[in-house]
């Protein structure tokens, strides 16, 4: 294991020491391209050799599942139980929460299941202590909240490169990367706008994965660990939040320079709390609620009006379809059409398909076979 570390640090500290430029883009890209499968393998290997991990497979419920992530003693328990209402265990000692504590969240109608798992440490991602299931529940997160205590605000960073390393990007888009292997023809590359990465760049990156003949297809522009990052597929794109708490620890004046601070440094204000003292909390809620990035939409019956009491909660970006699969199979099984009221679409009843996306506070009615 140890091995495997000191090689990761030396291709690490050559990138790092390479000023990228034309003449050194194609070096870069190999390096990166094949620190990127070493780091891979080490994680699989750490995941094997973990087993099973009692306590860490969590059923999703409720409209999306949120995990706090943070080390030890940072107040996660103290949180979820502010939040929540659940009783997850605390102490002044680091490490009490042992096996992934759920709670519920309600919200502006949205119920959001809150995990508290156990303190992330440095070195997670590649196994380190009970890293390598945290990361597991971490990855099937709908959205993260990044917590801190406010003397410790230097480990958001550590954080975010452990989630990193872990496949998971916070705050990205998915990069629009396609990639078809082909039997010959070599290495072909279609862009859609302007890409900053040359053929010659694409071929490096593809021989260090031993493919010599794909059909490649960028929407968008690109870096080189974009591409990376799509050849690898294990990536996951969640949102996420920086929460700083145990404000109350500190003054004014301090308080202020960790914001702007944390501000500058992730182009995102963070949320500054005490979990203890419940300051904050409802500034909290709607952070998460927005980061999420929920919609509300009303369900109209075939005969009668549309229910504008109990929204049903979807994501941004939904489609009919989503809805269907939401609500009953049935809907989907059995889905002739559905009629819309709201902004997405150009006229009131306007008759749409499964595929159409939906808009916040669309009213929806859906009509099926009978
Ligand atoms: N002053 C102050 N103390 C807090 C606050 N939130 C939590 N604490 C204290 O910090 C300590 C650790 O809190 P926990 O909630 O157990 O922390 P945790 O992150 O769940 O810790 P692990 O279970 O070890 O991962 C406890 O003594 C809490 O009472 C806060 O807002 N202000």
């Amino acid at each position: 294991m140890a091995g495997i570390e000191d090689q990761i640090k030396e291709i690490e500290d050559e990138i790092q020491k390479t000023v990228y430029n034309k003449a050194t883009s194609k070096h870069i890209g190999r390096l990166k391209a094949k620190l990127a499968k070493m780091k891979e393998d080490a994680v699989n290997r750490a995941m094997k050799a973990g087993g099973g991990g009692e306590g860490y497979s969590v059923k999703k419920s409720g409209d999306a599942t949120v995990v706090l992530v943070g080390f030890p003693s940072t107040g996660k328990s103290t949180l979820l139980n502010k939040l929540t209402g659940t009783e997850s265990e605390t102490g002044a000692y680091a490490f009490t929460t042992l096996t992934v504590v759920p709670g519920a969240l309600e919200h502006k109608g949205a119920k959001i299941q809150l995990l508290d798992i156990p303190g992330l440490i440095a070195g997670a991602a590649m196994g380190k202590g009970r890293g390598k299931e945290v990361i597991a529940v971490v990855r099937t997160a709908d959205m993260i909240v990044i917590l801190v205590d406010v003397f410790n605000e230097k480990h958001v960073d550590v954080l975010i490169r452990e989630l990193y390393d872990a496949g998971i990007r916070i705050n990205v888009p998915e990069p629009d990367i396609t990639i078809k292997k082909t039997s010959r023809g070599g290495v072909r590359l279609n862009a859609v706008g302007t890409l900053d990465l040359d053929i010659e760049e694409v071929r490096s990156i593809l021989t260090e994965n031993r493919i010599a003949s794909a059909d490649i297809l960028i929407r968008g522009n690109a870096t080189q660990d974009d591409l990376i990052d799509a050849l690898m597929g294990s990536r996951v794109y969640v949102p996420a939040i920086v929460v700083v708490n145990k404000i109350d620890l500190i003054d004014e004046a301090e308080r202020t320079r960790i914001e702007a601070d944390l501000t500058e440094r992730f182009e995102m204000s963070p949320v500054m709390i005490s979990a203890a003292a419940g300051y904050h909390m409802e500034e909290l809620k709607d952070a998460i609620y927005d980061s999420l990035g929920f919609m509300r939409l009303y369900l109209k019956p075939v005969a009668g009006p549309a229910d504008l009491d109990e929204p049903l909660i979807m994501r941004l970006g939904a489609k009919v379809e989503d809805v269907c699969h939401k609500l009953h199979r049935d809907f989907y099984d059995k889905f002739r059409y559905a009629r819309i009221w709201g902004d997405s679409v150009k006229h009131e009843a306007q008759r749409v398909g499964l595929t159409h996306t939906l808009a916040d506070e669309d009213i929806l009615q859906i009509i099926i076979e009978r």
